[in-house]
């Protein structure tokens, strides 16, 4: 089913990364583990990625590929972000500042949609200097009888199995992503669990543990590119951003059939293999339950909450995020530091 082994020798197998950008980071391997390894669990509950291989989880989904999809969805209009490079950085746009439209520069990436037949035709068009097309499309009634057919022969009772052992909240949504060869979702974490699906392709992805906030500079929350990290791995900006020196990541190349789990708040970098084929993935969003009781010490990730609460927080009460700057730094400047 997996085109990748399960490693024989506890996960510390070297992945191939030939044909992926080469960033100046040290990096470690995830572990890489057979779906019915015990190691799977232990991994998952210490809240650390592993790559879990040979799992039947989305066995139904292993055709969805563009022409299945076109066949099937012929006239559905599916979600399409494009972008004028490579790089596809999320922008929330509700927290773009309304009245100032004009003169906020311009956002790189935009959103569009299209069938499944168009998203095809323009990627196989592509040309160097052309935008680039990122399909990413939330899994619902709308995909259509066939591919809602697929989606219910999951293995959901292994996937429930994970999210009843391992506490997660609900399941909130299933992303299909389609990528063109290349394409970088730039680093960033998101709040909540993540397995990470491959159904075509290869894509790495770099991670970072939540306890490296300060060396990746997400921009203030109330940014539109809120838990995205500033720093362009490409081309780091060291002065402004000096502890990213400092980054020490892991990285995982997820294949066909592969389950990487992405644990919350752990910040992740996700490109498609270059110069191959588009890639097609999926993944599974689960919220967290409400902590009953907090036990201490803090987990790394409830810090990173804490910090995002003090922020808005601070933010609201002053009305004013020029001042936010000013107040924190009087509250620790010569008190704590
Ligand atoms: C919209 C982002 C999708 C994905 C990154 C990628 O596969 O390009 C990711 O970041 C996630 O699954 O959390
Ligand atoms: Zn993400």
């Amino acid at each position: 089913m997996s085109n990748t082994l399960p490693s024989e020798d506890g996960g510390k197998e070297k992945y191939d990364t030939s044909g992926f950008r080469k960033y100046n980071i040290p990096l470690e391997q995830v572990p890489k583990f057979s779906h019915d390894d015990p190691r799977v669990d232990e991994y998952i509950s210490e809240m650390k990625p592993v790559l879990i291989t040979g799992s039947n989880l989305i066995e139904s989904a292993m055709k969805w590929d563009l022409e299945y999809i076109s066949e099937h969805m012929p006239s559905s209009n599916l979600t399409v972000i494009i972008s004028k490079d490579h790089n596809f950085k999320y922008v929330n746009e509700k927290k773009l500042p309304q009245g100032q439209m004009s003169n906020l520069k311009p956002i790189h990436t935009r959103w569009s949609s299209m069938t499944a037949r168009e998203f095809l035709q323009k990627i196989k068009s592509w040309k160097e200097g052309d935008e680039r097309l990122y399909l990413q499309q939330v899994l619902d009634s709308s995909v259509g009888p066939q591919l809602v057919q697929d989606f219910l022969h999951f293995n959901w009772e292994w996937a429930k199995n994970k999210q009843r052992i391992h506490g997660w909240g609900p399941l909130t949504s299933n992303l299909l992503l389609i990528s063109m060869e290349g394409n970088v979702t730039p680093c960033h974490y998101d709040e909540q669990q993540n397995l990470f699906v491959g159904i075509r392709g290869f894509k790495r992805c770099i991670l970072f543990p939540p306890e490296q906030f300060d060396c990746l500079y997400p921009p203030p929350v109330s940014d539109p590119h809120d838990r995205q990290s500033q720093v362009d791995f490409e081309n780091p900006d060291l002065k402004r951003f000096p502890k990213f020196s400092e980054a020490r990541g892991m990285e995982a190349i997820v294949g066909r059939g592969d389950i990487l789990y992405i644990p919350l708040y752990w910040w992740h970098h996700i490109e498609s293999k270059q110069n191959d084929d588009y890639t097609v993935s999926l993944n599974f969003w689960y919220k967290t339950k409400p902590t009953a009781d907090i036990e201490y010490p803090l987990k790394s990730h409830q810090k990173v909450a804490i910090l995002r609460n003090i922020e808005k927080m601070v933010a609201e009460a002053l009305q004013n995020p020029d001042e936010v700057a000013h107040l924190m730094r009087a509250l620790v400047l010569g008190r704590y530091t």
